[in-house]
């Protein structure tokens, strides 16, 4: 029904995909591809200057991985919050000091994992190329990684993003999207971006895997909205099944039990291939957040819910375009920015 005043349908060439995964030929001869500011990213920017710098991020991430498979959905999530905030400029990864008041400090970001990754990495490239490679093009190349590890689909990435020499903590706190925001003040903050409707429920999609911390929802499962009854956009078995893994009734933030994101769902086969358990969980009244099952409250973003649920080949092809375009969001490129030697402080 969208499809007729959908950009996106209209000018890709869905037939050019196969599998799912994106190739660089349908980006190179497409511009919708490209905000304004990354046509000064490059293909393949390092391959002079540290030429192995892909093959350093993926192989540190793998090596990791193994024992500590939790670092995937980190590693995205660390990746969106950075982007998110004034471009992805790697400000997420600054420690507090005199100059800084960091990122990490502000409540949105106080359950962010995954920095000692990308330190760990960079510090295996400060090895190979000393002061070439950028902390913000880590993030980008990590997360990409990590999808793929995750299942979901490869996608090429531009690099020659610029690290910034500056944290935003107050613009996190204020502009980082909110569990318990509704679907318009969520839109807002993703049109606000550049992202429309259909962008914003392919990104969500990243919800199928990783873990959400009792806190964020609690306050769907007993007192919603001070009507001492719980959210009645939630499916009641699966109410009870939030209940009894958050069985701390007091709802204190201490009460950090994880909650698979894919409960009620075949877990490991939606995380071994990236799948769409989580539209399918919002089909049904099982979303977790309250802002992700505020989805279900639009038409447009209830539209391409429904078809993301029906068509996996569809998500990740949206997902991975998605992913790029957010990679690219407000890049500092030269002569702008700096090159740090490590990722939490200023060079
Ligand atoms: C409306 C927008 C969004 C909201 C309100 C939101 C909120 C949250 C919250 C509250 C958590 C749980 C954190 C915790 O318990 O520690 C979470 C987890 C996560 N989010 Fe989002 N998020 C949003 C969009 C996104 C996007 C666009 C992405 C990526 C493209 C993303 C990726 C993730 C991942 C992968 C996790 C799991 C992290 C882990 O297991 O370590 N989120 N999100
Ligand atoms: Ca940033």
């Amino acid at each position: 029904k969208y499809n007729n005043n959908d950009t996106f349908i209209n000018t890709i060439p869905l037939h050019s995909f196969s599998n799912g995964h994106v190739s660089l030929s349908v980006i190179k001869n497409n511009n919708t591809f490209s905000s304004s500011q990354s046509s000064l990213l490059e293909y393949d920017f390092y391959r002079n200057s540290c030429p192995r710098v892909e093959r350093i991020v993926r192989s540190t991430i793998h090596r990791l991985h193994r024992n500590a498979p939790s670092l995937v959905p980190a590693l995205i999530r660390l990746f969106f919050h950075d982007c998110f905030i004034q471009g992805c400029d790697a400000s997420v990864l600054l420690d507090d000091d005199d100059y800084i008041n960091s990122e990490k400090d502000s409540p949105p970001n106080e359950s962010l994992k995954g920095f000692d990754v990308i330190e760990a990495i960079k510090s295996q490239l400060e090895e190979a190329c000393p002061g070439v490679v950028s902390c913000a093009d880590i993030l980008v190349l990590a997360a990409r990684e990590s999808v793929v590890l995750a299942g979901g689909p490869f996608y090429p990435l531009y690099t020659g993003r610029r690290d910034g020499s500056n944290s935003f903590a107050d613009i996190a706190t204020y502009e980082l999207p909110s569990p318990y925001a509704d679907l318009s003040q969520t839109l807002a903050s993703f049109k606000s971006r550049g992202f429309d409707e259909r962008e914003m429920v392919t990104l969500l999609g990243a919800h199928n895997i990783g873990v959400i911390h009792c806190e964020f929802f609690v306050n769907r499962l007993y007192n919603f909205s001070g009507t001492n009854e719980p959210d009645p956009s939630l499916d009641t078995e699966f109410l009870n099944v939030l209940r009894s893994r958050c069985n701390n009734t007091d709802g204190s933030p201490s009460s950090l039990v994880e909650v698979q994101q894919e409960i009620g769902m075949d877990s490991k086969q939606s995380l071994s291939k990236f799948g769409t358990s989580y539209y399918h969980g919002l089909l049904q009244g099982k979303g977790i957040l309250y802002a992700d099952q505020q989805l279900m409250e639009g038409e447009k973003t209830k539209y391409w819910v429904q078809q993301y649920a029906s068509n996996p080949t569809l998500f990740h092809q949206h997902f991975a375009i998605a992913m790029m375009k957010l990679s690219d969001h407000r890049v500092l490129t030269m002569p702008m920015g700096q090159i740090r030697r490590s990722c939490s402080k200023v060079a």
